[in-house]
């Protein structure tokens, strides 16, 4: 397969050696203002995203997980400026890129596309295939080699459709196709990152495992960089290489796939992965294994004090509501935002006495979990003791991880006696107070969509980059990004973009032999 056009024209950045960063983020915010009365006061604002730090290498995938609602579409549609931030710098190929304008974007977005989640909704159903996928050229100005009918039909064929179905219109293809058409879309500049935003979640099981498998091959072949958005982790699982875990607009662990997988450190990772389901029925305990979460997530408009997880997590103590904790990398590979991390070493020890909604929190999370976390972190503990006792190096970082090993939790567990400290504070937890309120401080996030100015429901992006923020450059940035022809134009009119739908995504691609090689 030939790579996508070669775009005539600069392009802003030079080409990142693989595993150089691509794409650095810090401190990455965006508030969408909430106004009210006759004169749109401003009253308060959703805290979307709420101060992000993170890396992207190139040639790597980056997945990006969490519940609906913790920020993840926003973040893509920052990192691709189809939203203005609030604060915060966003920097591509060593350049920030944070507050470029209109002229200063329009070569980025050869660079940095984006494939949206729902195929029903982001192709325009007037115009024709051919037309969708060749409007990047026609936006930038680029005339491929052999003419832009040409090259649209050679996307089609890599995508996998059939290049004779040039002239067809998108309601004549299938949920599964019309994301392939996504595809071609987002390669057609023949871009260094690819931020996909849910790219399966509205199609059958059968059908995500058929995309989850092309993104892979292209990017072996194509050399791309991707950010995938997802809801849970059994779809990024097979593709990523490193995970973000978001909750509430903030990272809250940042680890290797497999490091992630194997031994999570927080315990909102933790509650995630339980509910992957798992595909082998002799595992008996593994229901009872799978931590519900308390309630629902609290407002981004009113989050949480100290840890934003404290009011669900059945560990939390007096320190998770007054003191946020910083995102450290603990262990090599593995960074983590937690006063008390599983499988590691607490990092609030003195601080044993439960909230009264961690007791609560507690009371769903079977036994057997509440018994491993204090297993785990007793292990580390000692294991951590040992080392620094045995060698003369003190630096925590490094002997934590030879503690763990960087291996399995259930290692680690099972090298350690059950000095169960967890466990014994969670038993004699007394009410530090009562974390609760915090949560029921705000109303549902969807009051919050309703009410904020943009009057956009979180759910369109190119409306959301046109109504939202960003002024001019919005209607740029919307067209540029979903790419289909007059977006630009039409830049409030019929949007072609549009993601935003729930999803569960499956397990179909556990099955997915090639990618899960990666
Ligand atoms: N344009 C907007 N105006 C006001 N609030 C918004 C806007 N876009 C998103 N939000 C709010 O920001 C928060 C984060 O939304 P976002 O869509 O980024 O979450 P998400 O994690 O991608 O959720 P999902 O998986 O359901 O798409 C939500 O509370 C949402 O209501």
């Amino acid at each position: 397969m030939s790579s996508p056009a070669q775009s005539d024209g600069a392009t802003l950045t030079a080409d990142a050696a693989p595993g150089e960063t691509l794409l650095k983020v810090t401190g990455l915010q965006k508030h969408f203002p909430i106004r009210k009365g006759l004169l749109k006061r401003q009253v308060g604002a959703v805290r979307a995203v709420d101060g992000l730090d993170f890396e992207v290498r190139s040639g790597e995938t980056l997945g990006v997980v969490g519940e609906s609602g913790c920020g993840k579409s926003t973040m893509g549609r920052l990192i691709t400026r189809l939203l203005e931030p609030t604060a915060g710098t966003i920097e591509f190929g060593g350049k920030d890129i944070t507050h470029l304008g209109v002229g200063g974007m329009r070569p980025l977005r050869r660079d940095v596309q984006m494939i949206f989640q729902d195929p029903y909704s982001s192709l325009n159903p007037r115009h024709t295939i051919g037309t969708i996928v060749g409007a990047p050229f026609r936006l930038q100005g680029v005339t491929p080699e052999g003419g832009i009918k040409k090259e649209v039909q050679r996307l089609l064929s890599v995508v996998g459709l059939n290049p004779e179905h040039y002239n067809r219109y998108p309601h004549e293809f299938s949920g599964g196709q019309r994301q392939r058409i996504g595809i071609a879309r987002a390669l057609a500049l023949n871009p260094k990152l690819v931020v996909a935003d849910e790219p399966v979640s509205a199609l059958d099981v059968s059908i995500q495992a058929q995309v989850v498998n092309l993104l892979d091959d292209l990017q072996q072949e194509l050399g791309l960089t991707y950010v995938i958005i997802a809801h849970d982790l059994s779809v990024v699982r097979h593709v990523s290489d490193r995970i973000a875990v978001m909750y509430l607009g903030k990272i809250v662990e940042l680890a290797d796939r497999d490091k992630l997988y194997r031994s999570p450190m927080h315990p909102y990772t933790k509650a995630l992965l339980s509910a992957v389901p798992i595909p082998d029925p002799s595992r008996k305990s593994a229901k009872s294994e799978r931590i519900l979460l308390k309630g629902d997530v609290p407002s981004p408009i009113s989050p949480p004090s100290g840890c934003r997880f404290h009011t669900r997590c059945w560990k939390a103590t007096e320190i998770c509501k007054t003191t946020e904790p910083p995102l450290l990398e603990l262990r090599p590979g593995q960074q983590v935002a937690c006063h008390h991390p599983e499988n590691f070493e607490d990092q609030a020890p003195q601080d044993t006495v439960l909230l009264t909604a961690a007791k609560e929190a507690a009371e769903l999370v079977a036994d057997e979990v509440l018994a491993e976390s204090a297993e785990t972190s007793a292990a580390v503990a000692k294991a951590v003791a040992a080392e620094s006792a045995g060698s003369d190096s003190g630096e925590p970082a490094d002997s934590a991880a030879a503690g763990s090993s960087g291996s399995d939790a259930a290692d680690s567990a099972a090298a350690g006696s059950s000095g169960s400290d967890a466990a014994d504070s969670a038993a004699a937890g007394s009410s530090g107070s009562d974390a609760a309120d915090s949560a029921a401080a705000g109303s549902s996030g969807s009051d919050a969509a309703d009410s904020a100015a943009a009057g956009s429901s979180g759910s369109d992006a190119a409306d959301s980059a046109a109504a939202g923020s960003s002024g001019s450059d919005a209607a740029d940035s919307a067209a540029a990004g979903s790419s289909d022809s007059d977006t630009a134009d039409s830049s409030g009119s019929d949007s072609d973009s549009e993601p935003s739908e729930e999803t569960v995504t499956s397990d179909g691609a556990d099955e997915n032999p090639k990618a899960s090689d990666k």
